[in-house]
C-alpha cells in the first residue's frame, strides 16, 4: 500500500466533485462579484446556491447571517474580538468564558484579550474530558459572563461537549453563546436552530472543501461582529473580495458532507471501531475518551513506553499519516493543553497519537494500518528503555 491518510481532523482531501465545481471560476467565470458588468453578475446565481447550501447544512434560518471568511481561526477571532470591541465602545467590562480544551485560535485569542484587560474564565473538564453545565454554573455566577465560547467537538480527542445544555445555561446566565463547530460539521448533525447558539464557526477544509475558506454563523438579533473593515462585501460585515471559487466549493462540500452524515456514522464509525478494537488488543494501550461521546472518525490512543513522535515517524516511514494532536501545535513536544486539561499523566499525554478517518478511508487501508501498528509497537517497545 502506497500511503494511508488518517489525519482528517487536521485537514481533508478536497472532494473531486468539489474540485470540479470550483474549476470554472479561475479562467472562465473569474469576475469580481461586486462588479456591475456581466463578468461580475454572472457568478451571483452559483454564489446564492452555495449560500443556500450552507444555511441548509447547519439549519440556519433565512433571517440569520452566515459570513464567508478565510478560516475558522478568523471566525473565532471575529466573535471574541468583535464582542470585546462592542464592550469597549460602550465603555463596559468584558467577561469571556472559554474552556481549557479550546483550539489555540480561541485559547490564544483569549490570552491576548486578557492582556488587554479582559476578564477570562477558563473552565476545566470533567473526568470524561467534557465541559458540562454543572462546571459552567460552578465557575461562573449568574449575570457575570458576557460571552461563553465552548467547542462542540474536540479536535484531538473527538469528544463531543453537551453544547445544547451549555447554550441554554449560558443564556439563563444572561450570556451570549458561541461554539467552535469545526470538528462537528460533516461528522455529526449540526442544527443552529435547535442549538440556539448566537454564533457558530466552521471551516471548509475539515469537510472535504478547500483550505482558506470558512463560515461564521450569526443568529438574527445577536450583536454584530466584525474584524475586517473596507469594502461592502458580506453587507459590510467582512470586507475583502469574496473568493468565489472557494465559496462555491465550500457550499457543495457542505451539501456532500451533510448528505454523507449517515455514512460517517455507520461505515466510517465501523472502520474506526475496527481499528480501535484492534489497538485495544495490544497490551498496555489506552484509548482516551469514551467511544459513545466521540465523533465517529476519531481515536486518541496511547501506547505505554512509546513516545508519540517516534511512533508517528515509524508510521510515516510505512506511509501512514497520523498526528499527536492539532497540527497547529504538533511541533510542540509539550503535552497539549487538551491532554493536560484532562489531567492525563505525562506518560500518557506524551505518547498520545490521533487517528482521524474520513468517508474516503477504505477497509484495505484500515487492514494495513492495523498490521503496521502491531509491527511498529513491537519494534519500538523492543528498543524502549522505559518499557518492560
Ligand atoms: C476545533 C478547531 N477550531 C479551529 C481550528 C482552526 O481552523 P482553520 O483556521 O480553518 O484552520 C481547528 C483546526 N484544527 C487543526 C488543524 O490541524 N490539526 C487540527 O486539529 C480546529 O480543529
Amino acid at each position: 500500500m502506497e500511503r494511508v491518510y488518517l489525519d482528517n481532523n487536521a485537514t481533508t482531501m478536497v472532494d473531486p466533485k468539489v474540485k470540479q465545481a470550483m474549476d470554472p471560476y479561475y479562467m472562465q467565470q473569474y469576475g469580481n462579484p461586486n462588479s456591475l458588468h456581466s463578468f461580475g453578475t454572472e457568478v451571483h446565481p452559483e454564489m446564492s446556491i452555495a449560500l443556500d447550501r450552507l444555511y441548509e447544512g447547519i439549519g440556519a434560518a433565512d433571517e440569520d447571517d452566515i459570513i464567508i471568511n478565510a478560516c475558522a481561526t478568523e471566525g473565532n477571532n471575529t466573535v471574541l474580538q468583535g464582542i470585546w470591541s462592542g464592550k469597549l465602545k460602550e465603555n463596559r467590562p468584558f467577561h469571556l468564558v472559554i474552556s481549557q480544551i479550546e483550539h489555540p485560535s480561541i485559547a490564544h485569542t483569549a490570552d491576548w484579550l486578557e492582556s488587554m484587560g479582559v476578564r477570562v474564565t477558563r473552565l476545566p473538564v470533567d473526568e470524561q474530558g467534557l465541559v458540562t453545565p454543572e462546571i459552567l454554573k460552578e465557575h461562573v455566577s449568574r449575570g457575570s459572563a458576557d460571552l461563553v465560547s465552548i467547542m462542540w467537538a474536540n479536535n484531538e480527542t473527538g469528544l463531543i461537549n453537551p453544547v445544547q445544555d451549555l447554550c441554554r445555561t449560558a443564556h439563563d446566565m444572561g450570556a451570549l453563546f458561541h461554539t467552535d463547530a469545526v470538528q462537528a460539521v460533516g461528522k455529526i448533525p449540526v442544527n443552529v436552530g435547535e442549538l440556539g447558539c448566537d454564533y457558530l464557526t466552521f471551516s471548509a477544509h475539515k469537510f472535504h472543501g478547500p483550505k482558506g475558506v470558512g463560515g461564521l454563523f450569526v443568529k438574527r438579533g445577536a450583536p454584530p461582529v466584525s474584524l475586517l473593515y473596507g469594502g461592502e462585501q458580506m453587507g459590510g460585515k467582512r470586507a475583502g473580495t469574496v473568493n468565489v471559487a472557494y465559496m462555491i466549493g465550500m457550499g457543495l462540500a457542505m451539501k456532500l458532507a451533510t448528505d454523507a452524515l449517515d455514512y460517517e456514522n455507520t461505515k466510517v464509525r465501523e472502520l474506526r471501531d475496527r481499528l480501535e478494537d484492534a489497538l485495544k488488543r495490544i497490551p498496555d494501550t489506552v484509548i482516551l475518551g469514551r467511544r459513545e461521546n466521540r465523533t465517529p472518525n476519531t481515536i486518541l490512543v496511547s501506547f505505554k513506553g512509546i513516545e508519540g513522535e517516534a511512533f508517528l515517524w515509524d508510521l510515516n516511514t510505512n506511509g501512514i499519516a497520523a498526528s499527536t494532536g492539532s497540527a497547529c501545535s504538533s511541533e510542540d513536544l509539550e503535552a497539549d493543553a487538551t491532554l493536560r486539561a484532562m489531567k492525563l499523566g505525562a506518560d500518557l499525554a506524551h505518547t498520545a497519537v490521533r487517528f482521524s478517518l474520513s468517508r474516503f478511508t477504505t477497509d484495505e487501508e484500515i487492514d494495513y494500518t492495523i498490521e503496521t501498528i502491531r509491527k511498529v509497537v513491537q519494534r519500538l517497545r523492543s528498543i524502549s528503555s522505559t518499557y518492560s
